[in-house]
């Protein structure tokens, strides 16, 4: 795998669109994102938290995926890792070619600067105050070794790609919520990154105007060709992107996947299915909304099946789960045999 040096300069829009075109579908084993059993573990003040506890992640070069999660769930906790502000405890995690665990303190910033982009929640947080929008595009070439003479015309064409060219000589107090966090994209994007993370990029800002974003992060994955990870909570990002993964207690928990297919009647038709995370270790997690109606708690019974895996509570939750129902008939006892021969019948009556 090849990675960026951290004196060379970024490559320029043209080339950035060529590749963005030559790239065609992203290929998921090839990950421009790798992580493996990553862990995060906070100390303060003597009390242990363990942000993340194991998370698998890929992402493949090209794609432009959503995390979405409760609050508290290790969304931020992931972000920082991969954009090198922060080091995990343990695990692996590499982003194009960058082992973050083993990344020295030099190396680290080359890649910050270089490698990866990032736009904050806080529209404030991603501008200098003092200088224009152009300026402030302009301000990161200039520590990735970008010709002086090149910079502005870089900063005025991202400006313009991102709808926002017509603020190129205002500063951030004149500009809306939405043509900030515009700018901030194009800031993020200066030094062609090989990944943009975005963290609630539409959080503060009304319905239109997340549209307004999302399209520039889009914009963004499309003619840039760099690879897009936002955390949000916003159902209207979450929901237009190919994929959205979820992370509960700080392991990624279940997945969405859309496409498109066509009919026989030749209507196109979204679809949308959710699936289990399965680790290297074949550990998965179960919804919660699952098993607490079921009332399993500690142990449940497998059985495979010719095509599936069943799983079944044990005798103590099928006595919990009568308890709470009033149901005197029910059979505590039963197993999974006797249930998965009920639902193969049960099968067989659908068909
Ligand atoms: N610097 C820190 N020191 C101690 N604990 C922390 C620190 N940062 C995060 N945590 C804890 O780690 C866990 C995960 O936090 P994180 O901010 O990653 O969650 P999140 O999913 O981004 O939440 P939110 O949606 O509210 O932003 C939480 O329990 C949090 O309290």
């Amino acid at each position: 795998m090849t990675v960026n040096s951290p004196t060379t300069a970024p490559p320029d829009l043209a080339e950035l669109r060529r590749r963005a075109a030559a790239a065609g579908v992203p290929d998921r084993e090839e990950g421009l994102i790798v992580c493996e059993n990553l862990v995060r573990i906070y100390q303060t003040e003597g009390v242990e938290v363990q942000a993340l506890q194991g998370l698998d992640l890929a992402v493949a070069k090209g794609e432009m995926i959503a995390v979405i999660g409760a609050s508290g769930s290790g969304k931020s906790t992931l972000l920082g890792i991969l954009s090198g502000q922060d080091v995990p405890t343990a695990g692996s995690a590499e982003v194009a070619g960058h082992d973050l665990l083993a990344m020295k303190r030099r190396d680290r910033l080359a890649y910050r600067r270089g490698t990866v982009g990032f736009v904050w929640q806080q529209t404030a947080r991603n501008l200098l105050p003092y200088l224009t929008a152009v300026e402030n595009v302009m301000l990161p070439m200039s520590y990735t070794g970008v010709k002086r003479g090149k910079r502005r015309a870089r900063a005025e064409e991202l400006l313009d790609l991102l709808g926002v060219g017509h603020c190129r000589d205002r500063g951030p107090g004149e500009l809306s919520g939405g043509e900030q966090q515009r700018v901030a994209i194009a800031v993020a994007n200066a030094n062609g990154p090989r990944v943009l993370f975005a963290d609630e990029p539409t959080g503060e800002l009304d319905t239109a105007t997340s549209e307004e974003i999302f399209a520039a992060l889009r914009s963004a994955n499309r003619d840039l060709g760099v690879t897009v990870v936002v955390v949000t909570h916003d159902a209207l990002v979450s929901e237009q992107v190919q994929r959205t993964v979820r992370i509960r207690n700080g392991r990624t928990s279940t997945e969405v996947l859309r496409s498109v297919t066509t009919g026989q009647d030749g209507v196109e038709e979204l679809t949308a299915e959710e699936y289990a995370v399965l680790d290297r270790n074949g550990r998965l997690q179960l919804p919660s909304e699952f098993t607490e109606r079921l009332h399993m708690r500690k142990r449940v019974r497998l059985a495979l099946e010719a095509d599936h895996i069943g799983v079944w509570p044990d005798a103590a939750a099928r006595q919990a789960r009568a308890d709470a129902d009033g149901d005197a008939d029910a059979d505590p006892g039963a197993g999974p045999d006797q249930d998965s021969d009920r639902n193969s019948d049960q099968n067989q009556g659908k068909r």
